[in-house]
C-alpha cells in the first residue's frame, strides 16, 4: 500500500510537539505533502508556519473524512483536546493514538466503538528515521487500518505489531522512555570520563560515538549483545575490571534497569486508570 490515500483524502495531527514534529518530518521526507496535513496546536513552531506557506493547514477547518487522525497530545491534555476533532467521520478515518496510557477503551467510549482505533507507541529517533513503534488495534481497525498506520510509522523507522493492548506499558517502559535512558547513560559514562581527567568535550564526542557505534553494530551485526560484550573483554583486562562493577547482581546495571523500567510500567498503568 502507499500513502496516496493520505495525500487523496487528508491526514489530522492532534499536536505536533517533540513526538509529533519528529514523526510529520519523516512523512513530509516519504512524500506526504504539506497540503494533505492538516495540524491543531495552540502554539505552532516556526517550522509549522513555514510548513503552512507550503500548504500545510494550521489550525484551519478539518477534512470531513481524512484517511487518518493522530493523537499526539499529553495523555493529561487528551480529554480537553478531543473536541477539536469531534467533526470528523467515525467510519471511514482510522484514529491513531501514540499517547502513553491512554487506552482503546478510552477512545472507544469517546469516538464509540466502530471508530478505528490503533494504539501506537513510537519513540524519539524517529527524528532521523530510527525509530521503533509498537502497535495494536481495536475491533474495528481492520488489515487495512492497521497496513496504513504501520506504512505510516515505517516513514520513521521499524513497527511492531503487539498481540495484545496489555503488553503496551511494558513496550512503552523499554522503547517509549528508553532513548532517555540512553540518553542519560552518554551523560553519565562522559562525566566518568571527565572524573578520570578528560575534558569535557572530549568525554562527550568519546561518549556519544561509543553509544552510537555499539548501538549501530548491536543491530546490524548476527551476533546477539552478549556475544558482542564477550567480545570486548579481554580476560584479566579493564572490560572485565569494569564489568565485574556493572554485572553485579545486587548493585549492577540489571537490577538496576529493572527498577527503573518497572517504574515507567507502573506510570504507563496510572495513566490509563
Ligand atoms: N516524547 C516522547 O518520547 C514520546 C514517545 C512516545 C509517545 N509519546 C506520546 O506522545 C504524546 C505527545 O508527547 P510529546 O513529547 O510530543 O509532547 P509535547 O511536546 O508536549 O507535544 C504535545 C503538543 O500538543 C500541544 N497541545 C496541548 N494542548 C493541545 C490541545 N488542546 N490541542 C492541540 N494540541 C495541544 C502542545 O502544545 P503546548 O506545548 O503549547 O502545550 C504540544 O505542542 C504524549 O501523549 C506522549 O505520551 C511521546
Ligand atoms: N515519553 C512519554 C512519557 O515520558 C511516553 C514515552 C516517552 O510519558
Amino acid at each position: 500500500m502507499s500513502l496516496d490515500i493520505i495525500n487523496q483524502r487528508g491526514l489530522v495531527l492532534l499536536g505536533c510537539g517533540k513526538m509529533g514534529s519528529a514523526m510529520l518530518e519523516g512523512w513530509l521526507a516519504r512524500g506526504v505533502a504539506p497540503s494533505s496535513v492538516s495540524i491543531i496546536d495552540p502554539y505552532p513552531s516556526a517550522r509549522l508556519e513555514s510548513l503552512a506557506e507550503q500548504g500545510l493547514q494550521l489550525n484551519a477547518a478539518l477534512p470531513d473524512n481524512p484517511a487518518i487522525c493522530i493523537l499526539a497530545v499529553k495523555p493529561q491534555m487528551m480529554q480537553d483536546a478531543l473536541p477539536q476533532i469531534s467533526d470528523i467521520a467515525r467510519g471511514g478515518t482510522i484514529f491513531l493514538s501514540i499517547a502513553a496510557g491512554t487506552s482503546i477503551g478510552y477512545f472507544e467510549s469517546v469516538l464509540g466503538r466502530k471508530a478505528a482505533i490503533v494504539r501506537a507507541m513510537p519513540n524519539t529517533p524517529a527524528a532521523v528515521g530510527r525509530g521503533i513503534t509498537a502497535i495494536v488495534g481495536n475491533g474495528a481497525a481492520g488489515a487495512d487500518a492497521l497496513d496504513l498506520a504501520d506504512e505510516l510509522l515505517q516513514a520513521v523507522g521499524q513497527t511492531v505489531r503487539l498481540q495484545g493492548e496489555d503488553q503496551m506499558d511494558a513496550v512503552t517502559a523499554v522503547s517509549g522512555s528508553g532513548p532517555a535512558y540512553v540518553f542519560h547513560m552518554i551523560e553519565a559514562l562522559a562525566a566518568a570520563g571527565v572524573a578520570e581527567g578528560l575534558p569535557a568535550d572530549l568525554a562527550m564526542q568519546l561518549a556519544k560515538a561509543t553509544v552510537g557505534g555499539a548501538g549501530a553494530l548491536a543491530e546490524e551485526a548476527t551476533e546477539m549483545p552478549d556475544a558482542l560484550r564477550v567480545n570486548v573483554t579481554s580476560k584479566g583486562g579493564t572490560t572485565a575490571a569494569a564489568l565485574d562493577v556493572l554485572m553485579n547482581d545486587a548493585t549492577g546495571l540489571a537490577p538496576l534497569m529493572r527498577r527503573a523500567v518497572k517504574a515507567a510500567a507502573d506510570r504507563s498503568r496510572e495513566l490509563g486508570e
